[in-house]
This record gives C-alpha cells, structure tokens and sequence, in this order.
C-alpha cells in the first residue's frame, strides 16, 4: 500500500516536472521568436503565491553561491523595476526583454517608443482583464473593462472630470490641506513635532478631497469634529459627515471608507456575507464596510437622482452628480429613463473613482514630502519659488484659474514630477497581447513580434532611462548614484517665454471622443519628456482620467504647507529634543544626527517598498516634522 502511494506520488511529480519543462520550452521558444533578450524563470513571480509570500523566500534564495546568481534573481523580486531600476536592461543591452516561466510569457517594456506604440494600439494590446476582476465589488467600471464595454463606461466617465470639477478640487484641496496642516502642526500652528506616520495622514487627506470632489460628502477630520460642532455660525450641512453613526447604519461614512480602502484585498475572500462569518475581526470589518459603503452609495445616488431631477444639482462640480446626470438615468426635463445604463454601471465606476483617486494621489503627496524632507535645496527652492507666485496673498484669495497654472508652471510641479518620475505608483502598468494574436512593434527600423498571450508591463523602469533623461556632465554617480536615480526636480525647469496660460493650452488627445481631463501630462515650461518615457500616469486611450484631478490636489497642498512651513526629517530614534537643542545649530554633531535619519530614510526608501495597488512603504514609516520657516533645526551649509 505504502509503496503503491510513494509510486504514485513519484508519477506525478514526474509529470508535473515534465510538463514545466514542456511548458517552459515553449514559451520560451515564443519569446525568443521576438528578437528581444529572454531571461528563464523558475515561476511566475506574479502568481499569487510568489506575490505574497516571497519577502519568506527570496533572501534564502540571495544566499546561494554566486555561481548560481543571475538575472533570473534579481527578476524574481517582484519590485525590481522600482528597486534596480533600469540597470537589467542596461545588462542585456536592450530596452525590451521578456522573462518566461513555465506558465507565462511576460515582457518588460523600457522603450518610449514601443510604450507609445502599445498605449496607442488599445485593441492589439488588451488590458490583462483577470487582474481588474476584484474592482467589481459595485458592478463593472472604466478600470476593470475593456472594447465596447470600456468605451460606454468612459464616455460616462470622462465628462465629469471638468474644470468646474477640477476648480473643486483646488478649493476642497485647499480647505483639506489647511486641516492637515493643523494636525502636524498643532493647534497654534506651531508645529516641530513629530509627525510619526505621515502616509495614513496623506492618504485620510486624499481620501477627504475626493469624498467632497467626488460625491459631494464633506468629511470633517476627528481633530477639528469638536470645534466644528461647537462653532455657532456654522451652516448645517446635511452632506457634512463625521463620527456620529447614522440611523440604519452600522459605522460612520468616514470609518467605512477608510476601512475599505485600506482593506481592500480581504475583499477578494468572497463577498462581504461570507466575510461577516469569518473568525477574523478584520474580515468581519471589512464586510461590514463594504456593505456599509455600499448603502451610503446608495442613499447618495438617490439624493443626488432627486437633485438633479428637481434642478437643484450645481452642474458638473462633483463627479456623482455629474456621472448621474451624464448618464441619462434621468432626464432632468422630463424625468424620464432614456438610457440602457445601470444604477450598478454608476455605483461601480463611483467606486474605482475613489479607489484609484486616492492611494495614487496620497503616495505622491506622502513621498514628495519624504523627498524634500532628506533635500534642503530643492524644498528652499520650491518655497522661494513659491514666495514669488503667491506674493503673500492669503490662502482665502486663491483662485483655481490665477494659483494653479502658476503652480503648474513652477518649482511645484517639477517637485510633483520628480517624485512621479523615481516613485511611480503603478511601477508596471499591465497590458498584454490576446491569444491567437501576435503583434508587430517596430523598435527604429526593426520590426519585432510580441507573441500571442504576452503580460506586458509598461516598466516603469523607462524613467530611469538615460537616453530620455539628461543629466549635467557633473552630476553622475555622485553618492555612488547615477543621475537618473537621484531626487533632483530643477531637472524640469527649463527655460521658456511663453505665458503660463498659453502653456496650459498645449493639448493633444488620442480620441477628443474618450479623451479624460484637459491639458497636457506637464506644463510646457518645463522639461517635455519624450513621448512614451513619462508615464505615471500612463498615456494613450487607457491613460489616467483623474491626471488633472491630481495635479491639482497635489499642487494645492504644496503651496499651502510651503508657504509658510519646512519640512524636516524628525530624528527622536537618535537624540531627544533636548540633545539637538543643546548641539549647535549647523554644526557637525547636529549633521551627524540628521544623517543618521536621512540614511534609514535612504534604506527604507530602497529596501522595504511594495506593491499591493501601488508602491508604499510596507510595515515602516519616515517620521517627519513641520517647522515654520525659519526655524529649521536642521539647516546646513
Ligand atoms: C498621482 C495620482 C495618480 C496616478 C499616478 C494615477 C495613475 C494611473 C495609471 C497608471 C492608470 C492606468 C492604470 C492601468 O492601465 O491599469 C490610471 C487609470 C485611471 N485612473 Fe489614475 N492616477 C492618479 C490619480 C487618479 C485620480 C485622482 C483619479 C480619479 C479621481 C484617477 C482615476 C483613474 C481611472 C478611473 C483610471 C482608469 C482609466 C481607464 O482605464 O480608462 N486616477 N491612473
């Protein structure tokens, strides 16, 4: 009997190893076919196994001879592209190269040219649609769809994100910010402490702007909830949300939507029943959430069909309002249905709206604060920048139309870009070829195919490549650091005369049909990347519809935290307020001190980033503080 087992155990491994091995020389066969280098995997370094479980196993497979080393285990580190960089196409001497494993065939695209090709070319390079299936917990969307059904789903979308959106987002921005501001810096505005986890704070920000932006819901923060309810000339407003658990509801709005968000890949479990039944706390949170966001939807979707059929609805600021109002669902004239739409096709895309429109938006702000924090220079340069675009004129006073092509011409945006550029959220932004069709793609003169079933990522890898990024014949391995891997947002500014508003106008689209939000990927003042090289926001049909949404929001916080504050390291792990008091200012003890936090902030940056949606800091913070201008603690010469 026990015999029997072991030969039959030995049968199927035997099987499964020669079928691995069929099943790698094809593809690797496939992949060769293209002309590009192929490197051999062992597995698929995406499946869900590797995905989550590899931080257990890769550095035990770091620690093989060096004989055994080889592209294949630097390729095995699921964040390569951010972590190396574009130093293994550098190795293989090519911007393509493709890595095979017995079940998938991917290629990693470094090529601005071919990236323009790709994006441009929808119908020959899908998305890779089983990724986006888990974004269908409120029905389909722009995100999760593809052909015919992606374009009904962005004509939809694509008109709410309008300048009367985006000059709602810079004021809501703008109010968001200045609360953010008061928790760093504390109720007298006086700030130097220690801020210990800036990315949850970000991402509560980004979370409230598209909250008011997007569904009109203005969520008060829980350290202004008290003095908001205590102010006696404040109006009521009833889509003014904040801890207070409404009737027929089990956790507040705010609570909801963070909670989900934050969660979302226990949501892929199975739908939220069966999450209320697990043992875990968190499951059981997490489907309360998600049914609970999804009753707030809800209830928002039929005020905001009574809105709009009654008049009421301020046309185009918020996306809900507008989405509804898009949709045809109603006809405000005569309140009629003229529409096949659904009210899940509103609430799906309601819900990738928010989820694609926050942690993107957060991580940007969160890094671009971590950045300037380790570089003094260019944070003096974007506030004296600043002192000249914002003249003193108070926070009450900007305008969405004067501020923020101003802010988009300047040190800020070059800021924005930068970190865009080193720490793209997306770091492979996913496409593929479809089976039974190979695709042509020209590379100079070349024609190469793309053999059918390909996972494609748009690497984000092309950032860092030097043949798009110049850098001044100085400026190399500085630090051990190639130009192109370092922070250093004065890359952007160029000189040029034109006006900032002639420069807003320079547009271009795919499609004026789909085409998402106005203007261009960056202002014509400053550095114009070559086509298909800048793509954190990806580009083409399927580019970001929220890129001006963004910008936007980012910008605002610049220009309202800059103005009057700095931004340091805190560095509490290596001395005590008392110690850098007592060490003179500039001097060598207080540098030393400083640069014990920028090189764990160095370390982090480098070694613990991973994706879940996007890239973030997993299990570590950078603490950070805010100081008035003036009064830095760590200024050197
Ligand atoms: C810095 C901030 C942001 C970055 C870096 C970013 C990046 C991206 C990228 C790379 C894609 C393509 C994803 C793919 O092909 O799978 C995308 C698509 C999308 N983004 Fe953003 N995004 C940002 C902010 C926003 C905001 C604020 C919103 C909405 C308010 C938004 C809504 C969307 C939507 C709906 C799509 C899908 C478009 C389509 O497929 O037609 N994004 N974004």
């Amino acid at each position: 009997m026990a015999s029997s087992l072991a030969v039959g155990t030995i049968g199927v491994v035997i099987w499964f190893l020669v079928h691995r091995y069929r099943n790698v020389v094809r593809n690797l066969a496939a992949a060769k076919s293209s002309g590009f280098p192929v490197v051999v995997m062992p597995w698929n370094v995406y499946s869900v196994f590797w995905l989550a479980t590899y931080p257990l196993w890769l550095p035990l497979l770091q620690k093989l001879p060096v004989f055994c080393h080889g592209l294949w285990l630097q390729l095995l580190d699921p964040e390569w592209a951010y972590r190396v960089g574009y130093k293994p196409f550098e190795q293989v001497g090519s911007d393509i190269l493709f890595a095979v494993s017995p079940s998938r065939i991917q290629a990693f695209v470094a090529d601005a040219e071919v990236i323009t090709q790709i994006t441009t070319r929808r119908n020959d390079f899908p998305k890779p649609l089983k990724m986006y299936r888990r974004l269908d917990i409120y029905g389909k969307n722009v995100v999760s769809t593809e052909g015919p059904a992606w374009r009904m789903h962005r004509k939809l979308t694509a008109p709410s994100f309008g300048d009367k959106n985006n000059e709602l987002v810079f004021l809501e921005s703008l109010h968001h910010a200045q609360s953010l501001l008061r928790l760093w810096t504390g109720p007298n505005g006086s700030g130097n402490k220690t801020v210990n986890d800036p990315a949850t704070d970000t991402m509560r920000f980004a979370l409230y702007v598209i909250s008011r932006a997007g569904f009109d819901v203005r969520v008060v923060w829980p350290h202004e909830e008290k003095e908001q309810r205590a102010r006696s000339d404040s109006v009521v407003d009833p889509l003014l949300v904040g801890s207070k658990i409404p009737p027929g509801h089990k956790m507040n709005y705010r609570e909801a939507l963070s909670v989900l968000l934050e969660n979302i890949m226990w949501t892929q479990m199975g739908p939220p029943e069966y999450l209320l039944k697990s043992p875990f706390k968190i499951h059981r949170t997490v489907g309360t959430a998600v049914i609970e966001w999804g009753k707030y939807m809800d209830e928002l979707y039929e005020a905001k069909k009574a809105e709009v059929s009654s008049g009421q609805s301020a046309e185009g600021m918020d996306l809900f309002g507008s989405l509804i109002r898009g949709s045809g669902i109603l006809d405000s004239s005569t309140n009629v249905r003229k529409t096949d739409l659904q009210k899940s096709d509103l609430l799906g895309n309601a819900f990738v709206i928010m989820l694609a429109g926050h942690e993107t938006t957060a991580n940007a702000l969160h890094f671009s604060l971590v950045y300037l924090a380790v570089n003094r220079k260019s944070q003096k340069n974007l506030q004296e920048d600043l002192d000249r675009t914002l003249q003193g004129k108070p926070i009450s006073e900007w305008t969405f139309e004067e501020e923020f092509p101003r802010l988009f011409n300047g040190m800020a945006a070059a800021v924005m870009n930068e970190t865009l550029r080193l720490l793209q959220p997306i770091i492979n932004i996913p496409k593929s070829t479809a089976p039974g069709r190979p695709q042509p793609v020209t590379v100079g003169n070349r024609t190469h195919i793309f053999p059918e079933n390909t996972h494609i990522s748009l690497c984000c890898a092309v950032h860092r490549n030097p043949k798009y990024w110049p850098s001044p014949s100085d400026s190399n391995h500085k630090d051990g650091l190639h130009d192109v891997d370092r922070f250093r947002p004065e890359r952007w500014l160029v000189d040029t005369k034109e006006p900032p508003a002639a420069a807003m106008e320079n547009t271009k689209f795919d499609d004026e049909d789909l085409r998402g939000p106005s203007g261009a990927d960056t202002s014509a003042h400053l550095f114009k990347p070559v086509k298909g090289s800048y793509i954190p926001f990806s580009d083409g049909y399927r580019s970001c519809i929220g890129r001006r949404f963004a910008q936007v929001e980012i910008l605002a916080v610049f220009a309202v935290i800059f103005q009057h504050y700095s931004v340091e390291l805190a560095v509490d792990e290596f001395a005590t307020d008392a110690e850098v008091d007592a060490m003179p200012k500039g001097g060598k003890e207080r540098q030393e001190v400083w640069q014990k936090a920028a090189d764990r902030a160095d370390h982090l940056l480098r070694r613990t980033m991973g994706s879940i949606i996007t890239l973030q800091l997993r299990g570590n913070t950078i603490p950070i503080r805010f100081v008035r201008r003036g009064k830095e603690r760590f200024v050197f010469q």
